[in-house]
């Protein structure tokens, strides 16, 4: 990981017991780095020896010369993996699906390459899309704009509090946070006005006990607004233009080491209902696009476990296009140079499914989304975006009892 252009070595965990405080481990540590003759010429580079704190017992430790737990912990296999052998039962971060992890890893056998896993944040279990029996994530929409067809504004702090905390209970583990919206059409709003929108949410969501673990995500396509939102506290950049929109989104992205989502669309939202021509095939042309963002991406110095796929149902697409991508997920999920990458699929109350179903009102859509949702664990969705926390979680349990089974 980072700097592949270096000789093999060798990684491993140990447990240690010390009278040291933290700070005086550190110490320590780094005098025998020192002793050893410890030369680092590039960041992440060669060097002969590296000792890290990855934990110490369960106190957390910040300051500018410590953080403990290590931060390099959820993103790093090669620091996963030992320490769930050296410990398997001890779950490291604040949910549940952590303890799949470790027992993933547990299950691998010693010298297999190193598998996939996608942050979300600090305290939440990653993604691992190469794990059979991993539990679907469930991102609930938190739309804070005026105009949005689902939910209408909030600006009262205490309701929006109230919702979060339904979200998170009803089985959000993902909220998704939204200040302009992008259906066809909507209006544009200023970045500033964007902001203002979504800043005050996340730090809400922050400063709430039940929900502080929960990773947040920032539905944008602006650098100014991903930077902003990130200074307080997002994890994840959800950017329906996979970063096309504006030039310094993956650039930000990249400098401040988040995990992005990259979202299949042509043009924009006001263009984008016209560029519906796939000539040369949808799966392979959505396959194609979507592998040159990831592209954009990493060399604007994204890393690949921190970019999860999208294959942008409803932009860009017509309503049978939409059915077709659904049914051909596990298609995409294996297109050679996509292989591994966790997927999001977003298809809650969408017009293709009011088309089908002949229910006008979007709010009255849950069925015919569930449906959608269904299929999309059934393709190998890693995360369903929905409006509907609660039914969906419902869904989502249920599908993942019938298509993420160990045989
Ligand atoms: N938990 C920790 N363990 C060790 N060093 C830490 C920890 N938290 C912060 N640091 C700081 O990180 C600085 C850089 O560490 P070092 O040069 O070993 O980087 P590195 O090992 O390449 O990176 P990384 O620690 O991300 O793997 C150290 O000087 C130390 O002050
Ligand atoms: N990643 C992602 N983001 C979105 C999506 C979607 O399908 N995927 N749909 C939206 C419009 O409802 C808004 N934002
Ligand atoms: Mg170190």
């Amino acid at each position: 990981m980072y700097v592949t252009d270096q000789d093999r070595f060798i990684n491993g965990a140990c447990e240690v017991e010390t009278e040291l405080e933290p700070l005086g481990l550190l110490d320590e540590l780094q005098a025998i780095e020192n002793d050893m003759g410890r030369k680092k010429l590039i960041d992440k580079g060669p060097r002969n020896i590296d000792l890290d704190i990855l934990l110490y017992g369960d106190e957390k430790v910040q300051n500018e010369r410590l953080n403990v737990p290590h931060i390099g912990i959820p993103e790093r296999e090669f620091v996963l993996r030992p320490l769930a052998e050296l410990i398997p039962s001890k779950p490291l971060y604040a949910s549940q699906p952590w303890k799949l992890v470790q027992d993933y890893l547990n299950d691998l056998t010693p010298g297999e390459p190193l598998s996939s896993i996608t942050p979300l944040s600090s305290t939440l279990a990653p993604l691992t899309p190469l794990v059979p029996d991993r539990k679907t994530s469930v991102m609930g929409i938190l739309n804070m704009t005026p105009d949005s067809f689902s939910d209408g504004g909030r600006n009262n702090l205490e309701s929006l509090s109230n919702t979060v905390i339904e979200l998170v209970r009803n089985g959000a583990s993902i909220i998704d946070v939204g200040g302009q919206s992008t259906a066809p059409g909507r209006p544009e709003v200023s970045a500033e006005e964007e902001a203002s929108r979504v800043v005050p949410a996340i730090e809400l969501i922050r400063s709430i006990p039940e929900t502080r673990h929960v990773a947040i995500s920032v539905d944008t396509y602006r650098a100014s607004v991903a930077e902003k939102a990130i200074a307080s506290g997002a994890d994840i950049i959800n950017d329906v233009s996979a970063g096309a929109l504006d030039a310094d989104m993956l650039p930000t992205v990249g400098r401040l080491g988040k995990t992005i989502c990259l979202m299949h669309m042509r043009g924009n939202p006001q263009t984008m209902t016209k560029l519906t021509s796939y000539p040369d095939g949808l799966v392979p042309t959505v396959a194609a696009e979507l592998l040159s963002r990831v592209a954009a991406a990493e060399a604007a110095g994204i890393r690949r476990w921190r970019i999860i796929l999208d294959p942008g149902i409803g932009f860009a697409k017509t309503g049978a296009q939409n059915l077709e991508l659904l049914r051909s997920l596990e298609e995409l999920r294996a297109w050679p140079g996509l292989q591994g990458l966790p997927w999001l699929v977003g298809t809650s109350r969408k017009s293709f499914i009011g088309k089908v179903t002949g229910v006008e009102e979007a709010s009255q859509r849950v069925w015919g989304t569930a449906a959608t949702v269904a299929a999309a664990i059934q393709g190998g969705a890693d995360v369903i975006r929905v409006h509907d926390v609660r039914e969906m979680s419902l869904v989502t349990t249920m599908s993942d009892a019938i298509w993420r089974a160990r045989d």
